[in-house]
């Protein structure tokens, strides 16, 4: 894992137009691709420390072949430019005496809660290289990076998964809320909403909580549910320690999982050390890294600790991080 380039333009975009729609923040727009790049670019040469309105786009390198097989984003404090808004789930308990009935009524409340949160996103493995453990890379390689750069982030971290959308691309939650206030379907929303940003939400966005009981069926039932592909994703996000928290995209209804960044489990896990000794293979398997803002390198290596807590690493790994002896890097279990 290294931070992105300019010239990572084509290989994102090429990933983008697999996404299959939904995907926020990874656009099949070579303009809004270019724009976070440099956005990218900015993040990485800004010296002074602090929190800032950043992105980080980070991406998954086939060492053998040179090629690009994934991405992933870090958001450093979302709701900065235009408000960050979300729905949250909640319930009113009203009770008759007279009926000696008690209904509990689902709500959804439009609150910008989450704003100023850091947010990663925009995760995307290759299909051919799913389902080895590339993923869990992709997106931890962000907590390591959070978390060697601690005083640009905040302490809460999100991420939004993909709502439900059926097979003609349209999503139920959309056709059952929100797109009865904007007059377009759901794939033309996602487009404008990925390329412009969302003001337009703002702008036309029913501001009253809406009770679930009122909207479609297919529209309740889709409500906090992730797309199918995203399972994995959520997946990940919970044994980091994500939770999902009652908040839900206003577009598509997907759950935006919440967390705290000093307890995900990546970060907790983290520690600092100095290479004693460089082997040749074998060891436990762990998330390494090394390197500040655009020298940040991530992958797996083969650690092995002597008793006298000295710590060696694989040549392979060594290389690839371009550590040697005496040098300093970041290490975190369970891989
Ligand atoms: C999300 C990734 C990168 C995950 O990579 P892989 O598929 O290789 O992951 P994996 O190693 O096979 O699986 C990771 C964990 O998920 C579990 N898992 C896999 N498929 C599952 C399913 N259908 N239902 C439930 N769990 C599932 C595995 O058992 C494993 O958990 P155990 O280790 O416990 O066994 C990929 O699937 C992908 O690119 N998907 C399409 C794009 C996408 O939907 N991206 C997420 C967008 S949402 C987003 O960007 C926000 C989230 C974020 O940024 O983190
Ligand atoms: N509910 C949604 N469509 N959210 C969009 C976010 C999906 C994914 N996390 C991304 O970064 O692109």
């Amino acid at each position: 894992m290294r931070t992105a380039r300019a010239d990572d333009l084509q290989t994102l975009y090429e990933m983008a137009k697999l996404t299959g729609g939904g995907f926020t923040n990874l656009p099949p727009d070579r303009a809004a691709l270019t724009a976070k790049l440099e956005r990218t670019e900015q993040a990485l040469g800004r010296q002074d420390g602090g929190i800032k309105d950043d992105l980080i786009v980070l991406v998954l390198v086939n060492t053998q072949t040179g090629q690009v097989r994934g991405t992933c984003q870090i958001f450093s404090t979302v709701g900065q430019n235009w408000p960050f808004y979300s729905y949250r789930l909640g319930v009113l308990t009203q009770h008759s005496r007279e009926l000696a009935r008690t209904f509990r009524a689902q709500m959804l409340s439009l609150t910008t809660d989450l704003e100023g949160s850091t947010e990663v996103g925009g995760l995307f493995l290759h299909p051919r290289e799913r389902a080895e453990g590339l993923g869990l890379l992709l997106a931890r390689s962000r907590y390591l990076y959070i978390r060697n750069h601690r005083d640009r982030f905040g302490d809460r971290v999100i991420a939004e998964l993909r709502g439900v959308i059926d097979e003609a691309g349209g999503s139920p939650f959309w056709d059952g809320l929100a797109g009865r206030f904007f007059g377009m379907n759901f794939q033309e929303a996602d487009e404008f909403n990925a390329v412009n940003g969302n003001q337009f939400i703002a702008d036309l966005m029913p501001k009253t909580p809406i009770y679930t009981a009122m909207l479609t069926d297919s529209a309740r039932a889709v409500i906090g549910l992730p797309h199918p592909n995203g399972r994995a994703a959520m997946r990940m996000l919970e044994t980091e320690g994500f939770t999902n928290a009652g908040y839900v995209d206003i577009f598509d209804g997907g759950p935006t999982m919440v967390g705290q960044i000093d307890q995900l489990r990546t970060v907790a896990q983290a520690r600092d050390v100095t290479l004693a000794a460089i082997h040749d293979k074998g060891g436990d398997k762990m998330l390494v890294s090394t390197g500040l803002l655009a020298d940040y390198r991530c992958t797996y290596g083969y650690v092995q600790e002597g008793e006298d807590g000295s710590i060696s690493l694989d040549a392979a790994s060594a290389a690839l991080l371009q550590l040697d002896v005496g040098q300093a890097f970041t290490m975190a279990g369970r891989a």
